[in-house]
């Protein structure tokens, strides 16, 4: 959704600066960032009253934080592609602050900040704008709207099924079925476990599973670089990537064997999904680690069958992210569900909703001097809630009903000098043609 169109005017550069004129101003957004005019707001609105509606029907809190947050709270050092894209700057007060990249972090700060005066477990959701500064050389977006929705103070996979079931109930309200998207789900407790066998540090997991995430992204002997350059051995990083191609949780069981927490938090939420009725949703993909250094838990992301597009969403348990503000750990799962994928989706399957401007009424004085008259009328009507599309100035009867047309008005008034004496006003319902008087307090 969102983006620019032909404007008055043709092309936009600027022509030559001639004496006493102003040169046009460039039209467009930003690089990389969008306008939403009427149509594409439209969507938006639609996509995000969506998200707002099962948010409801699970019971979450709508929260908001500051677009500009305090860098700190993203500098995160385990080479995160998200930092290294960070839209930050120094503000006049000397601060150092940044766009949000994401929206988890104030979410754990306005929890760290709200402490025992919100009992747990929290169920929070919010829709907001989200920023990277990415070289232009890729085309890419500098922003987009995220969708997120967070539990906070549940440590079983309760927990992410609850959130797995709400993002299955969006793709279901607009028309995405299984045979579209399905999710990919792991546990970073998975690499975990290899990390234990070799006894690599703690301090490096998230940095090890930023670098893993780049599998499908990059060479893999690069990946094998990275590793072994952050201190993970040769023979860790065989394992590593040998436990990422396991085809099936049987499979993995054989490898880490059946004790591990691993094998337990998924086997747990395959069951649950079942009692959700979500299992032919979802698959296990050990190669699932997502980029964020702050999981520790199951994982999980929607893709498009097809394979034609990104990732749709994604998500997982981050039990160590308060600690890293100073804070006591409280066990935390969420996910982030941008606007841009799921609309190139609804595009290739011609499921983009029809959303035209819908109006009750526009209204037309026929001559100037009942002005007066016709805002007499809008105000009767707009105190009964009908939509109004006031004619503000003298227009020919032509152009008032190919405004009313593709403004979509039901139906026209026309407020005539006669009519007003005789105490009525026509009305028109331009569907059918169909004409009759009414007095101005049987409008409706
Ligand atoms: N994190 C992030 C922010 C903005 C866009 Br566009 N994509 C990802």
């Amino acid at each position: 959704s969102g983006g620019g169109g032909g404007g008055r005017s043709g092309g936009l550069s600027p022509g030559p600066v001639v004496a006493g004129e102003v040169q046009r101003i460039d039209v467009n957004p930003p690089k990389g960032t969008r306008d939403f005019p009427p149509e594409e707001m439209r969507l938006r609105n639609w996509l995000f009253n969506n998200f707002k509606e099962v948010s409801r029907l699970y019971g979450f809190e709508e929260v908001d934080f500051p677009v500009l947050e305090n860098e700190a709270l993203f500098t995160r050092k385990a080479g995160e592609e998200i930092k290294d894209q960070l839209y930050c700057f120094e503000d006049r007060g000397n601060r150092r602050v940044a766009l949000r990249p994401e929206l988890t972090p104030s979410l754990a700060r306005l929890v760290i900040q709200k402490g025992k005066s919100v009992p747990l477990p929290l169920k929070w959701f919010t829709v907001g704008q989200c920023w990277r500064y990415e070289r232009m050389t890729r085309g890419r977006r500098r922003e987009h709207y995220q969708w997120n929705m967070d539990i906070i103070g549940v440590p079983g996979v309760m927990a992410e099924a609850e959130l797995i079931s709400s993002i299955v109930t969006l793709f279901k309200r607009i028309g995405i079925k299984e045979s579209d998207v399905g999710f990919k789900i792991s546990s970073r407790k998975v690499l975990q476990e290899v990390l234990k066998c070799y006894s690599i540090p703690e301090s490096l997991f998230g940095k090890v599973c930023v670098i893993i995430d780049k599998i499908e992204k990059i060479p893999v002997d690069e990946v094998k670089k990275e590793l072994m350059a952050a201190g993970v051995s040769q023979e860790a990083v065989q394992q590593l990537l040998q436990v990422l191609s396991v085809k099936s949780l049987t499979e993995l069981e054989e490898k880490l064997g059946s004790g591990g927490e691993a094998i337990s938090d998924l086997k747990q939420l395959f069951s649950l999904a079942e009692k959700f009725g979500y299992s032919e949703w979802i698959q296990f993909d050990a190669s699932v680690v997502r980029g964020l250094a702050y999981y520790t838990g199951i994982v999980f992301e929607g893709f498009d069958r097809e394979g034609k597009l990104r990732a749709i969403c994604g998500g997982g348990r981050y039990d160590r992210l308060f600690s890293t503000f100073g804070a006591d750990d409280i066990p935390a799962c969420g996910f982030g569900f941008g606007d841009a994928v799921v609309v190139e989706l609804l595009r290739e399957k011609g499921l983009l909703p029809d959303l035209s401007l819908q109006l009750d009424y526009i209204v037309c004085a026929l001559d100037e001097d009942l002005q007066g008259p016709a805002a007499m009328v809008a105000r009767v009507l707009r105190e009964k809630g009908q939509s109004v599309d006031l004619v503000l100035e003298s227009k020919p009867l032509k152009w008032v009903f190919k405004r009313a047309a593709r403004n979509n008005a039901q139906r026209l008034v026309l407020v005539g000098s006669s009519e007003w004496q005789r105490g009525v006003v026509g009305v028109k319902i331009l569907a059918t043609g169909e004409q009759y008087e009414v007095k101005l307090d049987e409008l409706m």
